[in-house]
């Protein structure tokens, strides 16, 4: 079992460790997973954090321990640290020589999968290998690269776009500066790197071969969202002041000879007697993000921005009805940026295909995500669509995992990659605790430890504002996010919690709770919190990313299990009503309610199992197959 707990950041830094580990989903201040020692697909990289080889010193192969000091100490720790778990010199060479073994050919994959279970209870957290490797060196160069571009003054964007920046983009900060991401990304989605030698472009079409590709890969919370759509908004309104060029008219024509098909999930076929006319249902920009509650979140700071720079904007999703998507879609005052999800955009291109036509932007928003196996045909097939009229394709995603890394240099060979430093880091400030169910008092008792671990956090500095702030009393109520691998859980263990008086709610995608606006709402409808999270296990070291074992605090324990006896194993709780936990709210979900949503107020959370970095889809398409389970 892991916890972590973090201090705050402007960004949701915490969120970014849970996603390192889990690529489809970012949780918020701090995680834990409860871990059980079974093998999971998703591992640590081996190579990220690998330091220089060992240097053979009169026969003795000698390593020496990477220091914690260094710019990136904390990050891509794959193991809990000696001093928490004193692994032996015999254990390192085993794990060196499990890794070895995987690129050899195995002589006994169940014996393989005996060895990782006995011998490596970190390997949940060895996910990261399934992340593509971004070199220290390359991570050096763009750090220098961005320092000096530290005001959005800068960026040769339209005034009007730069004075919304402050008043409507990031109205709620006052020390307005761009991050990393948008430092990097902002100049090179406006071309103002166009001096720079051309990459070479390995388009599969001629339409494809003037298509500029991007790929903005930076940490969870790190203002992605702002990094392309400034630049995007940028140039929807310089084309509009130009006036729409040919290749636009031309490609329109193109698509207007497509055959339209039937079987569309949704029925927004224009009104009859209406003749589109130039803007209606022919958006220049499309914004697709994974689910609905995204959808809402991306398209409010596009909406804010479109008050001032004064452009169009529609939000389309399965949450609205089939006649308020048509009326956005067909409004006849037209339209110039829509955020919706592929899946929905694909059954609207279905009945119309026109939509695509004017298209010189398309993001794709979590891109991890968007491209994995279960999304990936609709969104290439929209990608393929719009290509004829794309100026810009970008991809946007907090991790690079491998499959990812794989399916660009296959799609996109020459798609520009924009990639912070920090990508793929642990943030320094979260703390990291893995709780071992298989120990007393747990004893396999999956479902009693999180319990507890709940019960830990509720109690911790009960009674005072976690913040430190005074405020309401629901905003100083400490939200505690729990995801697990499969909705069915979410609902049982939400239950379970509830018997054991935790303030507990399941969301997935069909439980009844979803439509409940309270429920996600306040999770993430809170102020920026700017004060440092309570530590809850052990203090982070000063070096980093604070990490080790969870112990279950005991008075607490004994508030939600019967007192045991000293030395003896505590007991399994037995259900039933327990009296409540005051001033904690828990929401248990899958990663449905992960990607990419702020949810700041949250600065726990639990990974109840181990995460198998797959989106929900794929592994409910794996569950069809027997796959499925519980996980971890
Ligand atoms: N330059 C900035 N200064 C201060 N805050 C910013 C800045 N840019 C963005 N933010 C804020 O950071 C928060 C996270 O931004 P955003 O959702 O764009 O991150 P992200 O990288 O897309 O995260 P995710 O990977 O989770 O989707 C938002 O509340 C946003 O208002």
């Amino acid at each position: 079992m892991l916890r972590l707990s973090s201090s705050l950041c402007p960004f949701c830094e915490a969120r970014a460790l849970a996603r390192t580990f889990y690529p489809s989903w970012q949780p918020s201040r701090s995680a834990a997973t409860l871990q059980k020692r079974k093998p999971s697909r998703m591992i640590l990289s081996s190579t990220v954090k690998r330091g220089p080889p060992p240097v053979a010193d009169g026969g003795r192969a000698t390593s020496k321990p990477k220091s914690r000091n260094s710019p990136f100490g904390g990050m891509n720790v794959t193991e809990v640290p000696r001093t928490l778990q004193a692994p032996s010199r015999s254990q390192a060479s085993r794990t060196e020589r499990r890794r070895t073994s995987r690129t050899q050919p195995a002589t006994s994959s169940s014996r393989r999968k005996d060895d990782r279970k006995s011998k490596d209870p970190m390997h949940a957290l060895k996910m990261q290998r399934s992340l593509a490797n971004v070199s220290y060196e390359k991570r050096g160069r763009i750090k220098n690269a961005i320092m000096e571009r530290d005001s959005f003054g800068e960026f040769e964007l339209l005034p009007v776009v730069k004075e919304s920046i402050p008043t409507q983009a990031l109205g709620r900060v006052t020390d307005v500066h761009p991050t990393p991401v948008q430092r990097l990304a902002i100049p090179a989605l406006l071309g103002m790197e166009e001096n720079k030698p051309r990459r070479r472009r390995l388009g599969r079409t001629d339409q494809e071969k003037q298509m500029e590709q991007f790929l903005l890969a930076a940490e969870t919370g790190s203002g992605k969202t702002l990094a392309y759509l400034l630049p995007v908004i940028d140039a929807l309104k310089r084309a509009e002041l130009a006036g729409s060029g040919p290749q636009d008219r031309k490609a329109r024509l193109a698509m207007t000879s497509m055959p339209t098909r039937a079987g569309k999930l949704f029925d927004i076929a224009p009104p009859s007697s209406t003749e589109p006319d130039e803007d209606t249902a022919r958006p220049r920009a499309i914004i697709l993000v994974p689910t609905s509650e995204l959808v809402e979140q991306v398209g409010a700071l596009v909406k804010s921005l479109s008050h001032t720079v004064k452009f169009r904007a529609a939000l389309l999703s399965s949450a609205y009805t089939g006649k308020m998507i048509r009326s956005r879609l067909f409004t006849t005052s037209g339209i110039d940026v829509v955020v919706t999800t592929p899946h929905l955009l694909h059954s609207i291109t279905e009945s119309d295909p026109n939509v695509l036509s004017r298209v010189t932007h398309l993001v794709i928003d979590e891109a991890d995500s968007l491209l994995d196996r279960s999304f990936a045909p609709t969104t290439s097939g929209i990608i393929d669509r719009a290509s004829p009229s794309l100026n810009q394709l970008i991809l946007c995603s907090a991790t690079i995992p491998r499959s990812l890394d794989k399916y660009l240099e296959r799609r996109f060979p020459a798609i520009k990659r924009l990639v912070t430093p920090n990508l793929h880091a642990i943030p320094r400030r979260v703390q990291l605790s893995v709780v071992d169910i298989d120990k007393v008092p747990f004893q396999g008792n999956r479902n009693l430890a999180c319990a507890q671990v709940i019960w830990d956090i509720g109690k911790e500095g009960a009674g005072a504002p976690e913040d430190g702030g005074e405020g309401e009393p629901q905003a100083r109520e400490k939200k505690i996010v729990v995801f697990v691998n499969e909705r069915e859980k979410s609902v049982e263990l939400a239950q379970y919690l509830r018997s054991k008086g935790v303030n507990a709610l399941a969301l997935s995608r069909d439980s009844n709770e979803r439509r409940s606006d309270n429920v996600l709402a306040s999770f993430t409808n809170m102020p920026q919190l700017p004060a440092p999270a309570s530590a809850i296990a052990a203090p982070a070291s000063a070096s980093g990313a604070g990490s080790g074992t969870y112990t279950p605090n005991a008075p607490f324990l004994s508030s939600i299990n019967p007192p045991t006896p000293p030395q003896q194993p505590a007991k399994p709780l037995s259900p039933g009503p327990r009296p409540p936990l005051p001033g904690t709210q828990v929401l248990v979900t899958t990663d449905l309610s992960s990607r990419g949503i702020d949810t700041l107020p949250v600065k726990h959370v639990i990974l109840f199992h181990p995460p198998l970095g797959q989106s929900r889809e794929a592994r409910e398409e794996r569950k069809g197959g027997g796959v499925g389970g519980e996980g971890g």
